[in-house]
């Protein structure tokens, strides 16, 4: 897949050096940002942050996690991470999981390697979160372009202390023969926005506004970033939420950690977006209420549009 797609999600360079605020290569980056956000709803982040080394040891250190056994890991999900989220995917065999609450700070990944590990482990805790911290760093500095273009960043602060990060660790094992390959089913986020970033195999597709599948070609400096149903909602449909999946069709297990940036308190669209050619669609919203609504039932989970169902006017 994807070789044969008109499609190819665009990739924006974030070095550094490339993104100081304000100047002429950020107000660039930014341009590119806003046109693949508004048709994509998602794109290919190059952070060359992301070091080789570092790339390698937060997935050696998902590994190790992935190794342990059933009953161990199964630990995880009674431990109820805050969001409650990890529960949204119907039981696809190649897929595992889990979830960690305040995964971009130090308290958050060990409150969850405690759970794993008797004595804690301090290796994994440091490997994970320096790529957290900088998937949420990321996230942030996209959320402020975003902000910027729309002319309302007076509102980025408060946004900032709002956000809260659920970081999702996923291994996928590859498919038998005859097998069915699909890892993760057709689904958008229900975050704000959410970073993916993957070991090795690819399997990433993204459905596009023609309702083709793409596949996305991913390499070890990149992060997508994607934007979830609140900002949908929050820029009154002028980003939307891509769906995507995951297919497995390449060889050796995939490794991905996908994290989410969830608003406390109310979401709401800036007046600043709105006039007679645009009226209101999303009535403000509470995030966290809106991720209860949608893990309450399988009919709800299965709504093409939950953020429509839950808040749209
Ligand atoms: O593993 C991936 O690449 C995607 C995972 C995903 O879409 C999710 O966790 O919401
Ligand atoms: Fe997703």
């Amino acid at each position: 897949m994807g070789s044969l797609s008109l499609h190819k999600l665009p990739s924006i360079n974030f070095s550094k050096e490339n993104l100081k605020l304000g100047s002429e290569s950020w107000c660039k980056a930014r341009k590119e940002v806003m046109s693949a956000l508004e048709e994509y709803g998602c794109f290919v982040a190059l952070c060359d942050d992301i070091s080789l080394p570092l790339h390698n040891g937060v997935f050696k250190a998902l590994e190790e996690l992935f190794d342990l056994p059933t009953e161990t890991k199964m630990k995880n999900k009674s431990s109820k991470p805050l969001y409650g989220y990890v529960g949204q995917i119907p039981v696809v065999p190649l897929y595992e999981s889990m979830g960690i609450d305040n995964a971009n700070t130090i308290e958050g990944i060990q409150a969850f390697t405690s759970v794993m590990w008797p004595n804690g482990n301090e290796g994994f805790s440091e490997k994970l979160l320096s790529y957290t911290k900088l998937a949420a760093e990321l996230e942030l500095v996209v959320a402020r372009m975003v902000f910027e273009s729309y002319g309302v960043e007076k509102y980025f602060e408060s946004h900032l202390k709002s956000a809260g990060y659920l970081c999702r660790v996923m291994k996928y094992r590859e498919a038998e023969l005859n097998e069915n390959k699909l890892g993760f089913v057709s689904h958008t986020d229900k975050s704000f926005m959410s970073t993916i970033h993957q070991y090795q195999v690819n399997g990433l597709e993204i459905k596009a506004k023609d309702g083709e599948w793409f596949g996305v070609d991913l390499s070890t400096s990149s992060i997508v970033v994607m934007a979830g149903d609140a900002i949908m909602a929050w820029s009154n449909d002028r980003i939307q939420s891509p769906h995507h999946r995951v297919m497995m069709e390449g060889k050796g297990p995939r490794y991905s950690i996908a994290q989410f940036s969830f608003m406390e308190g109310i979401v709401q669209t800036p007046e600043e977006l709105l006039d007679d050619e645009h009226p209101l669609k999303f009535k403000p919203f509470d995030h966290i209420e809106y991720l209860k609504f949608f893990s309450r039932n399988e009919e709800n989970r299965k709504l093409e549009c939950a953020i429509k169902k839950f808040c749209g006017v």
